[in-house]
């Protein structure tokens, strides 16, 4: 599923925490719909910019009206601050409000403990681009979240960009790992591509114009064409031609395949931590 989702809730809404993420996900939601005089953001810091849009900003949950009863809470602190963050939303959470986690490895049982078993709990992992409409996002859902929440939560995410499901919670961690964080990968990809064409003598500036324009222009053609990831890198692979030379360093047994399985598996041992 990717995104023309509209969402016209019937309820407010209420983003706990509008930082990188969050701000990125409401960004999205915003531009799709959502009312923003329904939308209420707490995020100490304060976020003028949104005020002006005409969302109810506080610095903090007790600030919030007593009788707010949103549709959705979506957390999205640091794992990190969820320990202080949880017991304040408890008097937010019942068993209508979908309360939607982001936070990379902490766990549903966490919320249902903390907010109790009948609250409905989905934990989503997106991720930045996101912010562009682009974004890709895998959900799980508790045992008290129903059709009507994992409906609600499957919109909001399909809102800024592709959705899929899992059954089971443990594959998150890799999810975490491989298209949350996922993004960095592929800007650390430009960073490199563009360090190595400037060590081999090209302006950094230009060297780094090839490398982005490579990047989005390979993300594109992989997003329209029907071939697959190893039939594009085919395409552009002569045979003894100067790629082919590329890719036997980076195809050797050492070269970014091993390095792959271990950054991803160093990236979701991370997120079982964060679940402690
Ligand atoms: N960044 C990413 O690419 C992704 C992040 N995530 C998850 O999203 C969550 C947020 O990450 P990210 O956006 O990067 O982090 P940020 O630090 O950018 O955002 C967290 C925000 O929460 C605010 N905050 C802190 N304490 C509270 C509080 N008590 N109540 C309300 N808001 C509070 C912070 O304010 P202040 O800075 O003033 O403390 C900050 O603005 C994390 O759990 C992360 O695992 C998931 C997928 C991708
Ligand atoms: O780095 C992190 O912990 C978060 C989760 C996935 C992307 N950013």
């Amino acid at each position: 599923m990717t995104g023309e989702t509209t969402l016209a809730l019937d309820r407010p809404l209420l983003l706990v925490g509008c930082g990188k993420m969050g701000g990125a996900m409401l960004d999205g939601w915003l531009a799709r719909g959502l009312v923003p005089a329904r939308t209420y953001v707490v995020e100490p810091a304060g976020a003028p910019a949104l005020s002006a849009r005409g969302v109810h900003v506080v610095a903090g949950l007790a600030e919030l009206p007593a009788d707010l009863d949103p549709a959705a809470v979506i957390v999205a602190v640091k794992p990190q601050t969820m320990d202080k963050v949880l017991p304040a939303l408890a008097p937010l959470a019942g068993a209508r409000t979908l309360v939607l986690s982001i936070a990379a490895g902490k766990r549903i049982a966490l919320f249902e403990a903390a907010l109790g078993a009948g609250v409905p709990v989905v934990r989503a992992m997106p991720n930045t681009p996101a912010a562009v409409g682009r974004g890709m996002t895998v959900l799980v859902a508790g045992a008290a979240a129903g059709p009507a929440e994992r409906d609600l939560a499957g919109r909001l995410c399909a809102a800024v960009g592709a959705t899929g499901w899992v059954d089971d919670e443990g594959l998150i961690d890799v999810v975490t790992a491989l298209s949350g964080g996922g993004p960095a990968y592929v800007f650390l990809l430009i960073e490199t591509l563009a360090k190595a064409g400037a060590a081999a003598g090209l302006d950094p500036a230009l060297a780094m114009r090839l490398a982005r324009e490579t990047v989005i222009g390979s993300g594109e053609l992989a997003r329209l064409s029907p071939e697959p990831a190893d039939q594009l890198r085919r395409n552009v692979t002569s045979p003894a031609g100067t790629t082919e030379r590329a890719l036997n360093v980076l195809m050797a047994a050492d070269g970014l395949q091993p390095l792959f399985d271990r950054a991803i598996a160093a990236a979701a041992a991370r997120s079982r931590e964060l679940a402690g």
